[in-house]
């Protein structure tokens, strides 16, 4: 049986989150976000994170990110803490109008972080062509944002983070504002650069079938206050596409399951006061190799 936490004993470490719990105090009154999240990601993979909404996604992604202090345990990036940004890390958020400059062309958006990293003018200049062409706008360098389309925006984003060469891209519901077709383009984007530059994806999403469409796990969260309500191992074929991959017998288990997890969490259901379940994405029966 494949399960979320067969992780290969070789493989590199690149995140650990280790009882990481935080509340907010605001006007004197404290909100419990996160309870306890205890995950590893090995470098080279691919999570998405899906729960009910509230559930304190983002809170963990600004944790991660160096953003937000923790109120208690342990966030590590490639055996560091994390203490404030991290070197090695992009995120990619919702709101691409808000993230992109609009008096700043499309290739100075994406060279922006590249002058803050410091690099020369020759480098930056490769660095930038080579991320708009892989992402599909190699003929719009000179555009501004507000002249593109909101799939084209969010595009320059994630050519903005991808030309930073992160060990670790993070993306917020990165896909939340576009139209259907423009996402599927988007998610089949994200996967090719994944499996190209070979770089970690941590991956927020609303949308249960576009997380088991990208991610090799998918970690279920529980209701505020959060905990893990199951990691859950994505063992479809590594070749997806939108149609083949989604009509797949074990696509709709897989999404049978997150379903009726993420329908629990909302309904207040938590992993603690369930019976013993098994080890954690025994899901079904194995995908046939
Ligand atoms: N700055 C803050 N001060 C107080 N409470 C906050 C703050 N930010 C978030 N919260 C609370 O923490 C909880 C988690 O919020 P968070 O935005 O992380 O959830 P989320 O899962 O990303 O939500 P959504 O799916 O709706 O985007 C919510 O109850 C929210 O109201």
């Amino acid at each position: 049986m494949t399960t979320a936490t067969d992780r290969p004993a070789t493989a590199t470490r690149m995140l650990s989150v280790r009882g990481l719990h935080k509340v907010y105090e605001s006007a004197g009154r404290p909100t419990e976000a996160i309870r306890d999240l205890t995950f590893d990601i090995a470098a080279g993979e691919m999570v998405c994170i899906v729960g009910p909404s509230g559930a304190g996604k983002t809170t963990l992604l600004r944790c991660i990110a160096g953003l937000l202090p923790p109120t208690g345990g342990d966030i590590s990036l490639e055996g560091r803490p994390v203490a404030g940004p991290p070197k090695g890390m992009a995120v990619v958020f919702q709101d691409y109008a808000r993230s992109l400059f609009p008096w700043l062309t499309v290739a100075q958006n994406v060279e922006l972080p590249l002058r803050e990293k410091k690099l020369p003018k020759a480098e930056r200049r490769r660095l930038v062509e080579r991320s708009l062409e892989a992402v599909g706008l190699a003929d719009v360098p000179r555009s501004y944002p507000w002249q593109l389309s909101g799939g084209m925006q969010q595009r320059v984003a994630i050519a903005r983070a991808v030309a930073y060469e992160p060990h670790i891209l993070m993306m917020d519901e990165p896909f939340a504002a576009v139209d259907a077709q423009t996402r599927a383009d988007l998610e089949d984007l994200v996967r090719d650069l994944w499996h190209r530059l070979g770089i970690t994806l941590l991956f927020v999403t609303h949308d249960i079938d576009e997380a088991i469409y990208l991610g090799r796990r998918v970690l279920v969260l529980s209701g505020r206050p959060t905990v893990i309500m199951e990691d859950v191992a994505v063992d479809l074929p590594d070749e997806r596409d939108q149609l083949g991959t989604r009509n797949l017998p074990r696509f709709g288990e897989l999404r049978t399951h997150v379903y009726e997890l993420v329908q629990k969490a909302k309904r207040g259901h938590r992993p603690e006061n369930e019976p013993a379940a098994g080890a954690s994405g025994a899901v079904g029966k194995e995908f046939p190799a």
